[in-house]
């Protein structure tokens, strides 16, 4: 093993977030006394390792599981949900039974809903296998499922028991994987950590290496911006002093959502919020609320690591009606999360549509 870091998430039900390598032999410590049965949620495509891990923990006693989800955004639909209630009713499992996700953030963000929803809620532990899921999805106990109409229109908060990062399973995860995660990184520089910018900009190769130094300390910079604003707001209700809360972890998504839907969530969800957060900076420049060099920099560090900056897919009419059902909006009322500078978010609610518009032609090259 590794040296860990553990990164502790204070709150109503306390737990522990730790990052190293092999890290498995942590998690019949985290499931605690009183757990018999498991059930290990992963997708397909991690099929052996959600094996090797229902197998361990067989092995030591438990009754262990396995849950074959669908790859990526198929996961997070209500019939998949409906599959996991099906396993765990058939195999008696009680409120004193856990369930462990092993996956990226859409096995997290499903597999913990599964968890929120069965018997009113039952333990879950986080084992998250892509870079987003573990500086994201795995911590702070959002889950969303999609329907037909929009990304994450369902869903519950309800906290892990404990997350473990384990870097060793960043070396099979794809480079554009591995990248996509990156966009969330980033955002927390621009929303909380600068430094998280600094170090993407003075060396962009490492950052998008698996075992490298500073993708380390990267995960470990933006785990704790996480935790420090989902301790402060668990539940989206707002920060103190009109400080936007829980909702400044959404910067970039309004738009970055619109993406994904209009595009059949056949775009990551990192490259739609590498989308979204230049879109907005230009929209908080153009409302004169973030300095051109700000908002230029959302450009420059994102394309260092090859996200996108532009698009030229659906049209504004169709993404417009998509953000209408963004979970900030307020009756007809808009709401972004912007920069009124570096580190400092906040809210633009209602922005003048000609506004929009403009910003949305800025990352435009060929506007229909
Ligand atoms: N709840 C939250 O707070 C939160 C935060 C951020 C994102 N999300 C959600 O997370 C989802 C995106 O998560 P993601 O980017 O991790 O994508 P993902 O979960 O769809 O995983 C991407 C692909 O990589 C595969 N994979 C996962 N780990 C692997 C590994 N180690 N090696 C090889 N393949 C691997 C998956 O099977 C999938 O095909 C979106 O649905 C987004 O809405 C939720
Ligand atoms: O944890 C949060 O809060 C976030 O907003 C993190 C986002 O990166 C994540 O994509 C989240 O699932 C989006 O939440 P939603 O409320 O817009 O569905
Ligand atoms: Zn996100």
């Amino acid at each position: 093993m590794t040296d860990r870091t553990v990164l502790h998430v204070a709150g109503g039900a306390p737990y522990d977030v730790v990052v190293g390598s092999g890290l498995l032999g942590e998690l019949p410590g985290m499931l605690g006394e009183g757990v018999r049965r498991v059930a290990v949620i992963h997708p397909r495509a991690l099929a052996a390792t959600g094996e090797a891990i229902r197998a361990d923990l067989s092995a030591q006693g438990y009754d262990a599981h396995g849950i074959e989800i669908p790859d990526g955004e198929e996961a997070k639909l209500a019939p998949v949900a409906s599959f996991c209630w099906q396993v765990l009713g058939q195999t008696g499992f009680t409120r004193s039974d856990a369930v462990v996700t092993v996956g990226g953030g859409s096995t997290t963000d499903m597999g913990g809903f599964v968890a929120a929803t069965w018997l009113r809620g039952v333990k879950v532990i986080h084992l998250p296998t892509t870079l987003l899921a573990m500086v994201d999805a795995a911590v702070g106990g959002k889950t969303g499922m999609n329907t037909t109409e929009g990304k994450n229109l369902v869903g519950a908060f309800h906290e892990p028991a404990g997350v473990l990062c384990d870097l060793a399973t960043l070396e099979s995860l794809p480079r554009n994987e591995l990248i996509s995660g990156l966009a969330e990184v980033v955002k927390c520089g621009f929303i909380a950590d600068p430094a998280i910018l600094d170090l993407v900009e003075s060396d962009p190769v490492a950052a998008i290496e698996p075992d490298s130094a500073v993708l380390r300390e990267l995960i470990e910079r933006a785990l704790r911006v996480k935790i420090d604003v989902v301790v402060d707001d668990l539940k989206e209700t707002g920060g103190a002093g009109g400080h936007p809360g829980r909702e400044m972890l959404n910067y970039g998504h309004t738009l970055g959502h619109a993406i994904e839907r209009a595009e059949r969530y056949n775009f990551r969800h990192g490259a739609a919020v590498a989308i979204g957060m230049t879109f907005v900076s230009e929209l908080a420049r153009l409302a004169g609320r973030l300095d051109e060099a700000t908002a230029e920099r959302h450009r420059t560090v994102l394309e260092l690591v090859g996200l996108p900056t532009t698009y030229r897919g659906a049209e504004w009419g169709q993404l417009l009606e998509a953000m209408k059902v963004d979970k900030k909006t307020r009756g007809d009322q808009l709401r972004f999360v912007v920069l009124d500078g570096l580190a400092r978010p906040s809210i633009l609610t209602a922005p003048d549509p000609a506004l929009l518009t403009a910003a949305y032609a800025e990352i435009t090259p060929d506007p229909r």
